[in-house]
């Protein structure tokens, strides 16, 4: 079952295109979405909730076509963003009064929970809490609405590593049910470690990858020898490469290939969801 499918999404602005972007993210599994600074995460969540229209392409959630004119499905997805979307002059319970007339499923006895776990002050206004308050403040109202979808703009950032180990432990319980699903982004690749099934990667504005973290893992490959082993048809088969005087380092996206080509005359390890981000990132030009 399918959660999210995109198809052909682009976004043209000024400097900065998203581009042919298709993938789909699966129900009931937590899919992290990853990609240096400027990739187009940000936009690209910004066009699921309906808040920037793309130019071309289409995006289904649970089957309905979302948009900035179709509200309806919004109600189903817990959002949290990574700007301040509150009115600073209010109180978290103010606040709270307000946001919960646009959710149906609207639960007061959670909120009060999610309030006192995450020891939130209901009377402080939202200009005086601290970043880490207003993204527990924004969970809270998330969680509260019974939502199937968690759709979440780096909501690790900025929160303490105690608290960001209870959320994520929150997300797994979430997706429990294996109904509910949680996609979100993040530069914390320890924390997609922890929970992640699926990982989606963008780069300057197009898909590298959309598949299980498994996956991923398995068929990448770091690559270390001597410059011998380099010509300009080794090279090829590198998605990045760090080069010395004395040799190189080097991701591989199909290991398996890349062990029957140089044999025991390199050294090869399982790199980590960061080491990809890298390579894949600085492409040849990252040099030691
Ligand atoms: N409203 C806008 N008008 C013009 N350009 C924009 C606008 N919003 C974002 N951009 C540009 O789109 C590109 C992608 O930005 P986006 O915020 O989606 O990236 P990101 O992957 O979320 O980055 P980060 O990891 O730094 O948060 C950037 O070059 C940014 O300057």
């Amino acid at each position: 079952m399918t959660a999210i499918d995109v198809q052909g999404l682009s976004k043209r602005m000024s400097g900065f295109a998203l581009e042919q972007v298709s993938f789909s993210v699966p129900r009931g599994y937590i899919t992290g979405l990853i990609g240096p600074n400027g990739a187009g995460k940000s936009t690209f969540i910004k066009m699921l909730m309906g808040m920037v229209a793309p130019d071309q392409g289409s995006i289904t959630i649970h089957g309905e076509r979302a948009g900035i004119a179709g509200a309806a499905y919004r109600a189903n997805i817990g959002y949290v963003s990574d700007e301040n979307i509150y009115y600073d002059c209010l109180s978290l319970g103010q606040m709270k009064e307000i946001f919960k007339s646009f959710y149906p499923r609207w639960d007061e006895e959670i909120f009060k929970e999610y309030l006192d776990r995450f020891e939130l002050p209901v009377k402080k206004k939202i200009k005086d809490c601290s970043k880490g308050m207003k993204t527990k403040f924004a969970l809270a109202l998330a969680f509260s609405h019974h939502p199937d979808l968690l759709i979440m703009d780096e909501p690790t950032a900025g929160l303490d590593p105690v608290f960001r180990r209870e959320l994520l432990d929150l997300l797994a319980e979430f997706i429990q049910d294996e109904k509910r699903t949680v996609l979100f982004s993040t530069h914390l690749t320890t924390d997609l470690d922890k929970v992640a099934d699926y990982i989606t990667f963008i780069h300057r504005g197009k898909l590298v990858f959309s598949e299980t973290k498994d996956e991923i893992l398995e068929r990448h490959l770091i690559v270390k020898g001597s410059k011998e082993l380099l010509d300009a048809d080794t090279r090829k088969e590198f998605i990045g490469l760090r080069e010395t005087d004395f040799g190189f380092e080097g991701l591989t996206a199909d290991g398996s290939r890349l062990q029957s080509i140089f044999g025991s005359s390199a050294l090869y390890h399982q790199p980590t969801l960061e080491d990809i981000m890298y390579y894949t990132a600085k492409g040849g030009k990252a040099y030691a």
